[in-house]
């Protein structure tokens, strides 16, 4: 009780003396003076808000930004705003149709922009949102947010707010960790055989298409969208694939992750806001619940990764993998299948021009060069992956490039280096905790780091990515065994001969699973991501050669002086002067002599390049082993080409007999 009293007591003491300290006590701030020569920083107006967060709004403009894609006319007449309003509304339906499950069949109410932000409220005047006109289910009551084409700002503000392992590079990127897959999972790929597909797509040994039923894809497509619309908010991205105006394919990812909605964003062609505007409904449509795992006990599927093609819905679904070239890679099959079917040539290939408007391709499979070759400060930047070639030329079919960046260095990759910065992904580096400097030679995570960053932060990139048709086409290998020259240059039979056996050593990392390089074959220097049978392809492609009048060059950016273990990887420098001399067109008139095996025309001399390592035997101390490994090599080719003899390339019996005999002979 004596204690109660004494605290009201020192209560009422406080207040009194506070109060008698204003009235008579403490002389008041002065904030104005009447001395002229004393100078206030007055002069600025006060700020036009009357608590903090009027303050805060006043930070963010209204804009014409793709998440809310308007013109600025349309905001001009009130019968404007109106078409407008009905544009969102039909936009927010058709995200909604593509969230839509068995047991929503309406999809889900969806409405614009990030839950946690005050702005947005649910019983907006706007109706800028999407109710399901019956259902039953708990799920249909929720909303789901979209974040409807973020701009990299407001992905990153979303990675680094929510998504554990999102950083900020000392030089602006976006450092993320793609979880535990660090690569591609090709043996969870999945391809939906149907009457349509069962005849026009490669099925059996060798392809990449492991078949799966309408019905198993529907199941795991409903578990995508489901475990999507559990959410609080997904990100939408609604981008164009091909930069060919007449063959340009709409694409939608739902994602729900900041990272992936980024990744892709770079990667694919971004619209322009009137683009935008005029999307309509996608032509391919991705549903990445890559956090969420599959159902092992689904039929068809072997493990809780399953990445599952839909041809004829025009859908791809993604369950238990995280890695974002799943996606890239994903609509690279997409477009392989697409793209024939106009009879247009898909390749797994980078591609770059001269000033003088010569076109070089660069085929090879991961980690063999094709973004480093075709990153060339000399040059104009086509693409660094994937293209199309058609009877208008080459085109690049994405918006970005994905680079490896294990070992990166300034000096050798320059234009590489630099473009990490702001607006880029790099995946699963590590970097200095403190300054956030990234380590490239650091391979703690994964050998297969990577940055992903749109086309436009290369320097010389040409925009639109379109090219006429190519001059070279240069086959890259990695080839581990030390065997195969630096360069050779490749007649018509064995170019072809070549790009079906697609040989490299693949470099550890890429494919899940993958530790320690080996000797691989891959048709069409892709076979992970075609969809038709790789002689199909090989025809259009010899044809296309002979058409244009292109060269083929066999160029080793792998193992010289011994295999793997023995001998070092070609210096990137001495590679790079051998691109420069078949870009020139010095190298096709050079003087050549034949290696024996394979073949293969091999130059005596090249400018910067060391003319005793043109030939690989002159770099091996041991020449018996030297041999041993050209034919052990020369071997698996054989067997490895044994399953194409029996088919045809195009309607040509005399090419298919030459690209037979154009491999090695034991
Ligand atoms: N002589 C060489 N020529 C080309 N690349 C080399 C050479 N020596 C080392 N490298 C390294 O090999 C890697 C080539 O990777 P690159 O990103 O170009 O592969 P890619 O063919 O584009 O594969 P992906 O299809 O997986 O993107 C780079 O890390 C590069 O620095
Ligand atoms: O797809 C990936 O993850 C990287 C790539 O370009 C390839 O492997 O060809
Ligand atoms: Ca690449
Ligand atoms: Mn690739």
């Amino acid at each position: 009780m004596a204690k109660k009293e004494a605290s009201t007591e020192n209560g009422f003491s406080f207040t009194r003396s506070a109060s008698s300290n204003a009235r008579n006590g403490l002389a008041r701030i002065q904030t104005h003076t009447n001395t002229p020569e004393v100078c206030h920083d007055d002069s600025t107006p006060p700020v036009r808000a009357q608590t903090i967060h009027d303050l805060h709004s006043l930070q963010k403009k209204k804009s014409s930004a793709p998440s809310t894609p308007i013109t600025s006319s349309s905001a001009t007449s009130p019968f404007s705003t109106i078409l407008e309003e009905e544009r969102q509304r039909l936009q927010l339906q058709s995200i909604s149709a593509s969230l839509a499950s068995l047991t929503r069949e309406t999809g889900p109410k969806v409405v614009r922009g990030d839950p946690a932000s005050k702005v947005v409220t649910h019983h907006h005047h706007d109706h800028h949102y999407i109710t399901p006109t019956f259902d039953a289910s708990d799920s249909a009551l929720k909303f789901t947010h979209v974040l409807y084409n973020l701009s990299p700002a407001e992905l990153y503000e979303q990675a680094i707010k929510y998504e554990k392992g999102s950083f900020i590079t000392a030089t602006g990127a976006l450092a993320t960790l793609s979880g535990a897959k660090t690569g591609r999972s090709p043996r969870d790929k999945r391809v939906v055989k149907d009457e349509s597909t069962e005849h026009d797509l490669w099925w059996g040994k060798g392809s990449p298409n492991i078949e799966m039923d309408e019905h198993t894809f529907l199941i795991n497509r409903e578990r995508a969208v489901d475990y999507l619309n559990s959410l609080e908010k997904v990100f939408v991205n609604d981008q164009f694939l091909n930069w060919d105006p007449e063959h340009r394919i709409k694409v939608r990812i739902v994602s729900a992750r900041a990272y992936h909605s980024l990744f892709m964003h770079n990667m694919c062609i971004r619209p322009t806001p009137e683009e935008l505007e005029e999307f309509g409904t996608p032509d391919f449509t991705i549903y990445n619940a890559g956090q969420f795992p599959c159902n092992r006990y689904t039929h068809h599927m072997t493990s809780s990764t399953s990445i599952d093609i839909n041809i004829a819905r025009k859908e791809m679904v993604i369950l238990g993998t995280q890695y974002a070239g799943e996606m890239k890679k994903g609509l690279f099959s997409v477009m392989h299948y697409l793209m024939p079917k106009r009879n247009i040539l898909s390749l797994h290939s980078g591609c770059n021009m001269g000033k003088n408007g010569d076109v070089a391709l660069f085929f090879g499979l991961s980690g063999t060069g094709k973004t480093t070759l075709s990153t060339d400060h000399n040059r104009y930047l086509i693409g660094d992956d994937e293209h199309c070639w058609s009877e208008n030329g080459v085109s690049n079919i994405e918006g970005g490039c994905y680079a490896k960046c294990v070992d990166l260095s300034r000096e050798k990759e320059p234009d590489i280096w630099n473009a990490i910065k702001f607006g880029t992904v790099v995946e699963n580096v590590v970097f200095d905790e403190h300054t956030r400097e990234v380590d490239f030679s650091d391979k703690s995570v994964t050998e297969n780091t990577r940055a992903a960053y749109p086309i436009e932060y290369i320097p010389n990139a040409k925009i639109p990515c379109v090219a006429p048709h190519p001059k070279n086409v240069i086959l890259l290998a990695c080839d581990a065994f030390g065997v195969l020259p630096p360069v050779s240059k490749l007649s018509l039979a064995q170019t072809m001969y070549h790009f079906i056996s697609g040989y490299t050593a693949l470099v550890a990392g890429t494919e899940d699973g993958i530790k320690e390089p080996q000797a691989t074959f891959s048709a069409c220097f892709g076979a992970a991501f075609i969809m038709m049978h790789p002689t199909k392809y090989a025809a259009m492609l010899a044809e296309k050669m002979q058409k244009h009048g292109a060269t083929g060059w066999l160029v080793n950016t792998g193992w010289s002086g011994g295999r793997y273990g023995v001998g070092n990887r070609i210096k990137l420098a001495y590679t790079r002067k051998i691109i420069d001399a078949i870009h020139s067109g010095s190298l096709l008139n050079s003087e050549y002599t034949k290696t024996e095996v394979f073949g293969l025309e091999i130059p005596t001399a090249i400018e910067g390049v060391p003319s005793e390592i043109l030939d690989p035997v002159n770099t091996w101390a041991d020449k018996k082993a030297y041999q041993d490994t050209l034919l052990k090599l020369a071997s698996l080719f054989k067997k490895n080409f044994n399953g194409f003899i029996s088919y045809k390339i195009g309607t040509d019996q005399s090419l298919t007999e030459e690209i037979l005999a154009a491999g090695p002979t034991l």
